[in-house]
């Protein structure tokens, strides 16, 4: 999808703006967002989605205005959140992946086909029946995954996905993403996710303040963090 956003600033309530002056068209298939804490990158990636809706100028996704469109935009885009538990919905594995498929008109037994496929390619699959919340954090946000991906969004914005898991899980994660057809915008600490990402957005203080190829803007960043002890 072409995202644009133009002349972007915005303050929550009308506060201190959180993002600032930002504007920038992206089309690439892997885009990663990094910088400091607090420097604006999940408003930036909410907004991506119609979740946060800027105060000043405009966010469209292929023509699609986020603050006139956000039902047409959150048909197109995905999101996942840092904690799975935001986004387990249902009790059941097979449950909670079906409960993204409900609005789609199709019947039970294309349903629990196409539960049945997505849970195979991400790692779950014979656990459709296991009650959701007894996964273990890595198997959780696959899941989230899954349930996102099943509605075969064109874009995925990821919002630190990998932040709670340890080694291994952070790697299973990483995979899945890896290998996804869709566009990804991904925020992270974990700049090692990066290494083959098309463009890297670095924020600093409300401000993009470098972009990027992954060696130059992890450079970038690391040399802000360096200035800012
Ligand atoms: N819903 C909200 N209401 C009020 N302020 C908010 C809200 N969401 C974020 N903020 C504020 O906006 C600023 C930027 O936050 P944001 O979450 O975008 O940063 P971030 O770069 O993603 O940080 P982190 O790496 O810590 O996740 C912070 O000062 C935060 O307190």
């Amino acid at each position: 999808m072409l995202i644009d956003v133009r002349d972007v600033t915005h303050g929550f309530d009308g506060g201190t703006p959180v993002l600032r002056d930002l504007t920038i068209r992206l089309e690439e298939p892997r885009i990663g967002v990094i910088g400091a804490n607090g420097s604006g990158k999940s408003t930036f990636a909410r907004m991506l989605n119609g979740l946060v809706v800027p105060e000043h100028g405009t966010v469209t996704l292929d023509g699609l205005d986020t603050a006139r469109q956000g039902r047409q935009v959150r048909g197109r885009v995905g999101f996942c959140f840092t904690d799975p538990d935001a986004q387990i919905v249902m009790p059941t594995v097979a449950e909670d992946v079906g409960f993204s498929l409900r609005r789609r008109g199709l019947s039970k037994a294309e349903i629990a086909d196409r539960v049945d496929s997505a849970l195979a390619a991400h790692g779950l699959a014979g656990r459709g029946a296991h009650p959701a919340h007894l996964l273990s954090g890595g198997q959780k946000q696959l899941l989230a995954l899954t349930a996102v991906l099943v509605t075969e969004p064109d874009l995925l914005v990821m919002d630190e996905p990998t932040t709670l898991l340890d080694i291994r899980n952070a790697r299973r994660v990483a995979d899945a993403v890896r290998d996804l057809p869709q566009q990804v915008v991904l925020v992270t600490h974990h700049l090692d996710l990066l290494t083959d990402f098309d463009r890297v957005l670095v924020f600093d203080n409300s401000r993009l303040v470098h972009d990027g190829s992954p060696s130059d803007s992890i450079a970038h960043y690391l040399d802000l963090m360096d200035h800012d002890r």
